[in-house]
């Protein structure tokens, strides 16, 4: 899976998926490169599941390239790979260890070092007291860290995490993500489809967002936040907000709003006009908009792009 200085790891160009007479990805082109955590973000529907099947073989493309490591992916490069499959399932009738050894050995490990790597991991995650328990008696989130583990435990250079912290409580989530963030920090490099923009926000460097199999936003953070209008301004106020053509009203709720600038109106312009309106602002504070917002900018959008 090694891969040139310049050249990315996953690199996708001109993909197109059919099922039957329906396309489900158009045109879809975009590269991951070595070291980065790359945010494959979208609806649900949109084909990012396919898209990551199609990258790793287990789809047939209809058209376009679909690379890793400058070649279509084969399973005989699976080594350095670790994959998170949307659908989980492990071995349910076994026992959490053997299943985590046995998995172990698949990626290379000898018996004692997957043995030594897995009992580490269950006390970091909270499950040490499981080790011995049969898969099928654990709840969905222990099983899913113990499927992560497998995922993770040969260090592999691409992570492929499909909905990494799906169906986690906030505590569970920010630990499963500092242990993505230290594989990430080890200089792997992550694709992460996740629908929650917090762990994008904290942890991806470039992002791509899905919309109907089509690309509607493409770089880092801050270039889809710039596309999407950059700055916000969030207030909080007594009064009633004026209407005006130097803002639109991004929200409103319980005397806290959000307003975009409109044709570059400057934050004096905006809370000078507030203030003259009599809105009662009692804070104003500028500030980025979250991927959050823009996420229901293109997604509340009419599905314009749908077949056709
Ligand atoms: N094997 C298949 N046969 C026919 N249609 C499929 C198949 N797999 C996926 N699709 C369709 O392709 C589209 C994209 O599905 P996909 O699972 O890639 O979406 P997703 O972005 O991963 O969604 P989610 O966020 O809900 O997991 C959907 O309309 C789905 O019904």
């Amino acid at each position: 899976m090694s891969s040139g200085a310049a050249e990315p790891l996953v690199h996708i160009q001109d993909f197109r998926m059919d099922f039957g007479d329906t396309t489900v990805i158009r045109d879809l082109s975009f590269d991951v490169h070595v070291g980065e955590t790359f945010g494959f973000l979208g609806s649900n529907g949109s084909g990012k599941t396919t898209t990551l099947r199609a990258l790793l073989g287990i789809y047939r493309p209809t058209a376009g390239i679909l690379h890793v490591g400058g070649k279509v992916f084969e399973p005989s490069d699976g080594s350095r790979l670790g994959y998170l499959p949307e659908e989980r399932g492990l071995y349910k009738k076994e026992h959490v260890l053997d299943v985590m050894v046995y998995f172990g050995r698949l990626k290379g490990l000898s018996k004692t070092a997957a043995r030594s790597w897995s009992e580490t991991y269950l006390e970091r995650v909270g499950l040490a007291d499981k080790a011995k328990a049969r898969l099928d008696k654990l709840s969905s989130g222990q099983q899913q860290k113990i499927q992560l583990g497998v995922t993770i435990m040969n260090n592999p250079e691409l992570l492929i995490l499909d909905e990494p912290t799906k169906g986690f409580d906030p505590v569970n989530r920010r630990l499963l993500m500092d242990i993505i963030e230290e594989h990430k920090r080890a200089g792997a490099t992550v694709i992460m489809v996740t629908h929650q923009m917090e762990e994008v926000e904290r942890l991806c460097d470039r992002v791509i967002l899905l919309k109907d199999g089509v690309s509607r936003a493409y770089g880092t953070v801050e270039d889809v936040q710039e596309e999407f209008g950059g700055t916000v301004y969030r207030v909080t106020y007594d009064g009633v907000l004026p209407l005006s053509s130097l803002f639109d009203v991004v929200s409103d709720d319980d005397g806290r709003a959000e307003l975009a600038p409109l044709q570059g109106a400057s934050e004096e312009k905006v809370l000078r006009e507030l203030v003259e309106a009599g809105a009662g602002i009692r804070s104003f504070t500028p500030a980025r908009i979250s991927l959050d917002e823009i996420f229901i900018k293109v997604y509340g959008e009419q599905h314009e792009l749908a077949e056709g």
